[in-house]
This record gives structure tokens, C-alpha cells and sequence, in this order.
């Protein structure tokens, strides 16, 4: 196989293009040859069934069904929705355009987030703006004490769609008119949170656990309020999820560290745990890390699936909040899965290295394809460019996985990642 570029060359990953093209015998000899036992990259294993929600469920359209409705049908037990499809474009037009009759906020969840009503019957979850841009996580702030970012959803929607998950719900920006599209449309306990600020502001708090005070209040300019609406997951009586702890989940704790960040076993014990030992589920996992990986997100303490799938099914890529905090700091923790595993889907690899080798680098297909929300540019742009090296941080780490054994100084974070070829 190609030693990978010199100093200062372009390093293309040909030696892993290389690899992907062996046939499956010429891949287990390579492997045997280096010592590995497990495989690295692993092709999808779907069945040939895909079937969906709606005929799952046996649902029919109405005439005055919503295109939300039509959405929740067609989710099916590969992914939320197919390639292309032009459902999203429509679902997130009205989300932006739609008339709100009704606000409340969610229960459940540690920050506020409302649950918007619309006019035609559709429903979204809202994430307001608390700060510009600009804001990175304060210094010291923990994951689980990180403000929530309304645009990290936005921009996590577009990514996992160009990485090819499409395991998202859609999510757009839009710009609210607190007093007719928030305050007139709330009640109760939520209608008391609201205020004008000292410099003539309207402001809510809302009521939560972090940061539903007087001191943190979302505020207007003067009640001009931008948020990021996502479309809503299905009813729960259609379609229930089933909540998972994250095998890789942080210990949630100022002091205290979880078993995988000292136990280099830790994934050999995951591997043997259903529904880990078979399936797809430690593939989806594995573009979970990636995915959690480039954006930052060190907050996935649990993730969901819709029972009605069984466990053969994708993996929700819901709550984005905390991503895109550190544009200039790579987590590798966040990568810890992969590193540790030394597993990726075969179709996420090849779409990381088409983004690495261009000629449209994923900062280019984000910014591209977030150039039609309303509260475009969604990311500032070090966001955009870590996205690019944290491409390269991760096809680095599956070369070594694929030239190396299963030795276990591999497995330190420092030898597989900080190594200049
Ligand atoms: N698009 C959606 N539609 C409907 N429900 C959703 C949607 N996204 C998330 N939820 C539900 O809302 C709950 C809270 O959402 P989210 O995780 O974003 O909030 P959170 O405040 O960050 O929660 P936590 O503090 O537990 O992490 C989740 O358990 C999820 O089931
Ligand atoms: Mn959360």
C-alpha cells in the first residue's frame, strides 16, 4: 500500500481509497497481515425490507392531511427520509411561513424550548437565540452546563443530510414578532415570564432547570426574536421512540470520569451487549462519534429510535444545542468510539473522503446549503473550518486502524491522532 504524502504534500488518502477497492478476501489477508481481528470498515447491513411508518401503521392520508403528516408517514426503518427527497424543502417553507396560533413550553429537557403551533395543524420545536454568533462555550462552562445554541441545530440538520445520515429532523431558522407570534399566543405559566428589560426590551425566561431566570432572559430587539424551529418528531401514539444511554455517555459530573475513559477494553465489552452485537446499531453509533465529532457536541448522553423499527433501525440524531461551542479546540473524546472500536460504515468513510479531497470541502457543501435559511450565515466561519480539519483528524484515525493491529498503544489518543505521516 502507498505511503501517504511527504511534508507539505496533499495527503489525497489514496492508501484508504485503496483499501475500500481490496474484495472482502483480500481484506481479511491485509488484516490477518497486520494483526487485527475485527474489521474496520464494514458495508451497510440492511436487510432488503425498508418498510415505513405509515405502512407499518397502516396509515392513510387525508385530504387535510399536513405535509408534517405526509413526513411522519414516509419515515421508514432505514432513515427519516430518502435522498433528495423534495418533502423537506416543503416542511421547512412552512415552518418559516406558517401562522403560529399557539406556544407552550416543553417539559422535560433541562432548557427552554417551546412547542409552536401552526395555523395548518403542524407543530415545531423552538430554541431561541441567546447569544450571537460569535459566542463560544465560556471557558468554563462543562458540556452540561453549555448554553444552548439554536443555530447548532440549524447547522447540524444540513450537515447530518450532506453526510448522508438523514437521521435529523428537519430544522430551519425564522425571526419571531415576540409580541404577536410569542406573547399573544402564550398562557399560563409561561405568559407570567414575560417582561420589558430596563432599555426597553421585551424579554421571557420561561420555566426549566438552567437557565429560566430573570438574570438569563431571552430578549428581544425590541421584540424582534430569532429562534430555530424543528420539525416535530411523530406522535407519541404513532410512533413512540425508545430512549438509550449512550454507551460512550460522559459521567455528567464535575469530578467524576465514565468507565470508557480509562478501560481501553471498554468497546470489546460494548461489542458483546445487544442490541450492540449485531446489526447496525455499533455502526450508527460509529457516525454518531463522527457526527458528534465535527460539531463539537460533547453532549449525547442518550439517544433515540422509534420502537415500532425493532432494533435493526437507525439511531435519531436529535438535540444539537451544545454543537458547535469550540471552532478552534477538536475534541478527540468525542471520537473516543471510533478510536477505540476502530469501526466505520464503509459509506461514511467514502463520503468523508469525497468531502476531504474536494473540489467542494464540506465548509463549502454547509455553506451551500444553508444559504437559503432566513437568519443565514447560520455558522461563523472558524465553525466552518474546523468542519475541514476534523474531516482530516478522522480519515487519519481510520488509516491507522487499518495499518495497525490490535495493539493496545494504538488504542492512546495521542499516538493514533497527533502523528505527522
Ligand atoms: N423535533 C422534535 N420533536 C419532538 N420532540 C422532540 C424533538 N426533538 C427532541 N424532542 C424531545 O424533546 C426532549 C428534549 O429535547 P432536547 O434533548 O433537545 O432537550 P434538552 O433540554 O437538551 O434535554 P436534556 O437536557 O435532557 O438534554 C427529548 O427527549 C426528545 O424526545
Ligand atoms: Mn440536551
Amino acid at each position: 500500500m502507498a505511503v501517504p504524502g511527504g511534508s507539505g504534500e496533499k495527503d489525497d488518502f489514496s492508501d484508504i481509497v485503496d483499501y475500500i477497492m481490496l474484495t472482502s478476501s483480500e481484506r481479511v489477508k491485509y488484516r490477518e497481515g497486520v494483526g487485527r481481528v475485527h474489521p474496520v470498515i464494514k458495508n451497510k447491513v440492511y436487510s432488503g425490507k425498508n418498510p415505513t411508518l405509515g405502512q407499518l401503521k397502516g396509515l392513510k392520508l387525508r385530504k387535510n392531511s399536513t405535509l408534517l403528516e405526509h413526513f411522519h408517514y414516509q419515515i421508514s426503518q432505514n432513515e427519516l427520509y430518502p435522498v433528495g427527497s423534495s418533502l423537506i424543502d416543503a416542511v421547512l417553507h412552512e415552518m418559516i411561513t406558517e401562522p403560529i396560533t399557539h406556544v407552550a413550553q416543553k417539559t422535560g429537557g433541562t432548557q427552554l424550548k417551546l412547542i409552536i403551533d401552526y395555523e395548518n395543524g403542524m407543530q415545531a420545536l423552538f430554541k431561541p437565540m441567546r447569544f450571537p454568533r460569535e459566542q463560544q462555550t465560556l471557558p468554563n462552562h462543562f458540556y452540561f452546563t453549555d448554553y444552548e445554541r439554536h443555530n447548532a441545530e440549524i447547522a447540524a440538520f444540513h450537515l447530518d443530510r450532506l453526510l448522508g445520515f438523514r437521521r435529523a429532523m428537519p430544522v430551519t431558522g425564522r425571526i419571531l414578532n415576540m409580541t404577536t407570534e410569542l406573547y399573544q399566543k402564550a398562557d399560563g405559566d409561561l405568559l407570567y415570564t414575560f417582561f420589558i428589560s430596563p432599555s426597553d426590551n421585551m424579554c421571557f425566561h420561561g420555566k426549566c432547570s438552567y437557565y429560566c431566570d430573570t438574570s438569563h432572559a431571552i430578549c428581544g430587539h425590541p421584540d424582534t426574536l430569532e429562534g430555530s424551529f424543528a420539525a416535530f418528531l411523530p406522535p407519541s401514539k404513532i410512533a413512540p421512540t425508545k430512549a438509550w444511554r449512550h454507551p460512550w455517555r460522559r459521567s455528567y459530573h464535575k469530578r467524576r470520569k465514565a468507565q470508557w475513559e480509562t478501560d481501553p477494553d471498554y468497546c470489546q465489552l460494548v461489542r458483546e451487549i445487544p442490541p450492540y452485537d449485531k446489526g447496525r446499531r455499533l455502526l450508527d453509533l460509529m457516525d454518531m462519534s463522527v457526527f458528534d465529532f465535527l460539531t463539537g457536541n460533547m453532549d449525547r448522553h442518550h439517544y433515540e429510535t422509534f420502537k415500532i423499527f425493532g432494533n435493526n433501525t437507525f439511531t435519531l440524531h436529535l438535540d444539537q444545542g451544545r454543537a458547535f461551542g469550540k471552532p478552534f479546540h477538536d475534541e478527540f473524546s468525542i471520537l473516543a468510539p471510533v478510536l477505540h472500536c476502530c469501526l466505520l460504515r464503509q459509506s461514511t468513510l467514502e463520503t468523508l473522503i469525497k468531502f476531504h479531497n474536494g473540489p467542494v470541502k464540506l465548509s463549502e457543501a454547509m455553506r451551500r446549503s444553508m444559504k437559503k435559511d432566513p437568519v443565514n450565515p447560520i455558522l461563523w466561519e472558524p465553525h466552518l473550518v474546523a468542519l475541514d480539519r476534523r474531516v482530516e483528524i478522522i480519515l487519519k484515525a481510520i488509516r491507522d486502524c487499518i495499518t495497525k493491529g490490535e495493539n493496545p498503544a494504538a488504542m492512546d489518543e495521542s499516538t493514533v491522532i497527533v502523528k505527522d505521516d
